[in-house]
């Protein structure tokens, strides 16, 4: 059984990106807002907007904090961003949902999030991942470096220089991967399950433009 270890290095870089992680989180709590209040669909479109704007300019903070990122090519940066925010919103959305929250908070959430316009057909899709990344309960190193790979995927369109972004995801998948062993040795395949979720995350990602087109106004 090889005794997996985290080097010092991969200690410093694990928490230089959960530092930004927590740092550049969303201001207001959209959760508490969808608690406190019943909006209407035209109201919830533009609670989302803003929400996905704001979330735009974190995810530019959060990445001027990965080590190595702004030494890629400009260009390539930008590529970068602009192909994982819708990536990076569903997972923070996810994690948003799948926070602990007091006895049937959960629930209540979840029933404005269904009714908050979005079309049936996309519902069953949308919670089954955002459990599927509760049921992983991550800590907030993985949940921050979660983020960092998501966002250093290599073949997004119009990425250049593609071994340069590999090598830096590596890097990353490298930490991600010991974290997971260390974080939970009762489950080898752990590590496996967490990367399984960024496949459904791109599948869902790729519902968005939809999402929005058909969000039912009354
Ligand atoms: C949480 C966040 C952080 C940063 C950026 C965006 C968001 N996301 C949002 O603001 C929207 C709101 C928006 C207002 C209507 C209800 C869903 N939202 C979505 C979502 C639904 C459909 C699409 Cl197409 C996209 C996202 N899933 C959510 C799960 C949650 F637990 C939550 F609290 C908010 C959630």
């Amino acid at each position: 059984k090889e005794k997996v270890e985290i080097t010092k290095e991969q200690q410093a870089l694990m928490k230089i990106i959960t530092d930004a992680y927590n740092r550049h989180q969303i201001p207001q709590d959209v959760a508490k807002k969808l608690l406190q209040d019943q909006y209407s669909a035209e109201e919830n479109f533009l609670l989302l907007t803003e929400m996905a704007t704001s979330q735009v300019q974190v995810l530019v903070e959060f990445t001027k904090n990965i080590p190595g990122f702004l030494s890629l090519d400009r260009e390539d940066q930008i590529a970068l961003l602009k192909g994982s925010a819708v990536e990076a919103m569903f997972l923070r959305s996810a994690q948003v949902f799948s926070r602990k929250m007091p006895s049937g908070h959960t629930e209540v959430l979840e029933e404005r999030i269904r009714k908050s316009g979005i079309s049936e057909e996309f519902i069953t899709p949308m919670f089954n991942f955002y459990k599927s990344i509760g049921e992983l309960h991550m800590v907030q190193e993985e949940q921050a470096l979660l983020t960092t790979v998501t966002i250093l995927t290599p073949d997004r369109p119009y990425v250049k220089d593609q071994q340069a972004v590999e090598r830096l995801q590596e890097t990353m998948l490298d930490v991600l991967r010991k974290l997971c062993v260390l974080q939970h040795p009762q489950e080898p395949q752990y590590f496996a399950r967490l990367l399984g979720r960024l496949t459904e995350l791109r599948t869902l990602s790729h519902y968005h433009t939809e999402m929005l087109a058909s969000w039912r106004m009354n």
